[in-house]
């Protein structure tokens, strides 16, 4: 089937390419030129395993492209995906500025039926104003077409992607047209072959879904945040109390995991998103602004530690930072826990010495040359003669770290660990203290 991605971000290229892999002939459309080019001579602008492997056997097997025609897209495609941003607006509410942008130009070059997937995460009633939009653009060239518009979230992880797409829990489609319900049941048939995963709603349901999926994983992150800080003030320890916890079926052992706060361009952004349509309707969504309230806080608390430590004096001393990225296997930044603590860091006068598998690339981008922030090729470089060594992403090579090294590099010895992932007992018999996310600190007897 001839497919067309609007975005070649996170979700259009990995939408993308994996509907590519299983023979759809699929064009990319990018209003950034960068980024075509970049695609287009082979390179990938964002870190995703197995997405470069993918990307460069589709387009040699002629079945990828990529382009800034928005035109050529629009021919292309009986299916026309929507996968640009909706970042969110001053208030917090997703601004659908590009999802709109895409519905125009749609409207303004389709000489056929066409079907307008939304895979953006939108506020309900979106669907509404995207067909409002087409039936806007098309009127205004006095163009009487037939198109539908379907709501598609995507629901991949970053780190993840591939897998997830490839072999996903669940395929929400929101229509009330039979006709295009069949048509994107045979598009994604080959991602539904052991049983059928594709849930059919009402196009409401599906936008709301997505918003849904997200605010619950975010709230048991902020639930566990919450308790991590209890458990220290009572004297428990939050990870017994985890897996005392998860245990129970009911609960899970997923995304149960406290840490130093949630980060990435989907909870923070979609919580908010959330609150506003709740608030915009009348209603005050206590729970949602409770879990972003308390993630907020989160994300402040390895910082208060470590001013604790070192009784606030933080003036002229370096921190080694372990992972930048918002999670494991992503170069992402967005929404980073590491970006508020090295604000933080800095605005107190200290330094910073950081290393991550993926992201320092991203961080220069974001951050430029500055003199109190050196990026290291390797992690034991990060900690060279560092005050302390703070690990702040869940990155795996992270997790058995030599301690012995760690110790001889440091020039004060403490280990602050924001996720929780390496052995305390293991840093304290080398000498090192360590401090973590809702247990009492672990120092060394001697
Ligand atoms: N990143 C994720 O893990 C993830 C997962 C599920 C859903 N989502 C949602 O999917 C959407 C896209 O997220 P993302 O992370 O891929 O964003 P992104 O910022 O990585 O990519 C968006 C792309 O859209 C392009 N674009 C903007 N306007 C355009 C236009 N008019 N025509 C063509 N391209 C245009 C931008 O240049 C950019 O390359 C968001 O709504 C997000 O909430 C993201
Ligand atoms: O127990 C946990 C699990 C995760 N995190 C943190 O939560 C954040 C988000 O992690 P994750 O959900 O794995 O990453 P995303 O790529 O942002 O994926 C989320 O957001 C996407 C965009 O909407 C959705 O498609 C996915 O289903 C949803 O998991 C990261 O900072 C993690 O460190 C925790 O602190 N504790």
């Amino acid at each position: 089937m001839d497919v067309t991605i609007f975005g070649s971000g996170y979700v259009g290229l990995v939408t993308g390419v994996c509907l590519a892999e299983v023979g759809n002939n699929v064009l990319c459309v990018d209003v950034d030129p960068g980024k075509i080019e970049l695609l287009n001579s082979g390179g990938v602008p964002i870190y995703e395993p197995g997405l470069e492997e993918m990307i460069h056997r589709n387009r040699e097997a002629g079945r990828l492209s990529f382009t800034t025609d928005a035109e050529a897209g629009v021919k292309h495609g009986l299916f026309q995906f929507i996968a640009v941003g909706t970042p969110p607006d001053e208030d917090g509410s997703a601004d659908l500025r590009y999802v709109l942008a895409v519905a125009r130009s749609i409207a303004e070059h389709m000489d056929s039926y066409r079907i307008l997937v939304d895979k953006s995460t939108v506020p309900v009633g979106t669907a509404d104003k995207v067909a409002n939009q087409v039936r806007e653009s098309l009127s205004e060239r006095g163009a009487d077409l037939e198109f539908d518009v379907v709501s598609n979230p995507e629901f991949l992880k970053e780190g993840a992607a591939i897998e997830d797409f490839m072999r996903p829990d669940r395929i929400v489609v929101g229509t009330d047209n039979p006709r295009t319900a069949e048509l994107l049941r045979a598009l994604y048939a080959p991602f539904n072959r052991s049983h059928d995963r594709l849930m059919l709603m009402d196009v409401r349901s599906a936008e709301l879904t997505k918003y849904a999926a997200n605010a619950m994983l975010a709230t048991k992150i902020s639930f566990m945040n919450e308790l991590s800080n209890i458990a220290e003030a009572v004297g428990a320890d939050i990870e017994k109390v985890r897996v005392g916890i998860g245990s129970d079926p009911r609960i899970g052992y997923q995304f149960i995991y406290p840490g130093c706060g949630y980060g990435g361009s989907c909870f923070p952004k979609d919580v908010r998103a959330l609150e506003q349509t709740a608030r915009s309707l009348g209603y005050e969504p206590q729970l949602l602004h409770a879990v972003e309230a308390v993630n907020f806080r989160q994300k402040a608390v390895l910082f208060d530690k470590i001013q604790t430590w070192f009784d606030g004096d933080l003036s002229g001393r370096a921190f080694a930072l372990w992972g930048l990225s918002f999670k494991p296997n992503t170069d992402d930044m967005r929404e980073a826990s590491s970006r508020v603590l090295m604000e933080q860091l800095w605005d107190a006068g200290a330094s910073v010495q950081a290393f991550d598998p993926v992201a320092t690339e991203e961080a220069r981008r974001i951050y430029g040359e500055r003199p109190d922030l050196t990026l290291t090729t390797d992690a034991m470089s990060a900690a060279e003669g560092a005050d302390a060594l703070v690990i702040l992403t869940e990155w795996s090579e992270f997790r058995s770290p030599n301690f012995d090294a760690i110790r001889s590099a440091l020039k004060s010895p403490v280990i602050f660990d924001g996720r929780n992932i390496v052995d305390g007992e293991l840093a304290r018999a080398v000498g090192l203290s360590y401090v973590s996310i809702g247990r009492a600190p672990l120092i060394p007897s001697h």
